[in-house]
């Protein structure tokens, strides 16, 4: 899809991020892993908050993912200051209650007001060798809780070198999502995070990030409608940056980053949100 031109485009005077003209609104998240203890965590939320301006977070959809014991705070600092910054949880059980000793519930999530749950991470899939059928029953459990999943798909760089990477992604897409009815498509989030380009410093370029982006639109064109998918934000994770962000998330089909080490440093990170452009 081509943007609108520069200018007055949308009635806004020029400068600044450009508008993409695709009605989805961009989406930066940022992904804490195992980071920041409940403190850290408190004070990282409000820099961000405090430092973004009112239009910014209209602007771009910013959400931060704290580990588990953090999230009771950040969502009374959240609350109490009346914040503008969304939080979710890195993970959920698939199960609702019970003997799963270590595990957390969406509905527990969802008590604390969590909007979103990764699943699927490649961390997760790697650590806890989650399979796609564990990924698309931790995504089920999100909606069945009523919370949004960001479901992360990547491939390894051996995927990569031998060319079959758009294939083995949109295979792990399809299994990462089976279940999932139209109705609860319309408001899921995809991840796409080259398992390469994790903490590593190497990003995928702007273009290749687009070709998987594309591809994993055109898949959701056929697991569900094509309307359907033309309003299912897709991100790009691994290694984005306050200095690579603004031409990954202009891509046409990149609609914003899951963003891992540059989440942490309230100045980085919100100079990424800053990249986002207008829907
Ligand atoms: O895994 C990621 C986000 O989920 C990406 O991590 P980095 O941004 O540190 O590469």
């Amino acid at each position: 899809m081509t943007p609108p031109p520069l200018g007055r485009a949308n009635g806004k005077p020029a400068g600044g991020p450009r508008p993409k003209g695709t009605g989805r609104r961009t989406l930066v998240a940022g992904n804490w892993k195992m980071n920041l203890n409940h403190l850290e965590a408190i004070a990282l939320v409000q820099k961000v908050a405090y430092d973004l301006k009112p239009a910014e977070l209209e602007t771009v959809e910013t959400v931060v993912f704290p580990p588990f014991v953090d999230l009771r705070s950040v969502q009374t600092t959240i609350d109490g200051d009346k914040l503008a910054v969304g939080y979710g949880a890195q993970d959920l059980s698939p199960f609702d209650s019970g003997a799963h000793t270590g595990d957390i519930s969406g509905a527990m999530l969802a008590k604390l007001g969590c909007a979103y749950v990764i699943v699927g991470h490649s961390e997760r899939r790697t650590d806890h060798h989650e399979t796609d059928a564990v990924v698309a029953a931790k995504a089920a459990a999100a909606y069945k809780h009523g919370l949004t999943p960001i479901v992360c798909i990547g491939e390894h760089e051996d995927v990569r070198v031998a060319g079959t990477h758009i294939e083995h992604c949109l295979t792990q897409l399809a299994g990462s999502l089976a279940g999932i009815t139209p109705k609860q498509a319309e408001t899921i989030v995809v991840a796409y995070e080259p398992v390469w380009a994790i903490g590593t410093g190497r990003t995928a370029s702007a273009q290749d990030a687009q070709d998987m982006c594309a591809a994993v639109r055109g898949k959701l064109a056929e697991l569900f409608t094509p309307e359907i998918a033309a309003g299912i934000r897709v991100l790009y994770g691994g290694s984005v940056k306050a200095s690579n962000a603004a031409e990954l998330f202009t891509m046409p089909d990149v609609d914003g980053g899951l963003v891992g080490g540059a989440s942490l440093v309230a100045e980085e990170f919100t100079a990424i949100v800053r990249s986002g452009p207008p829907a």
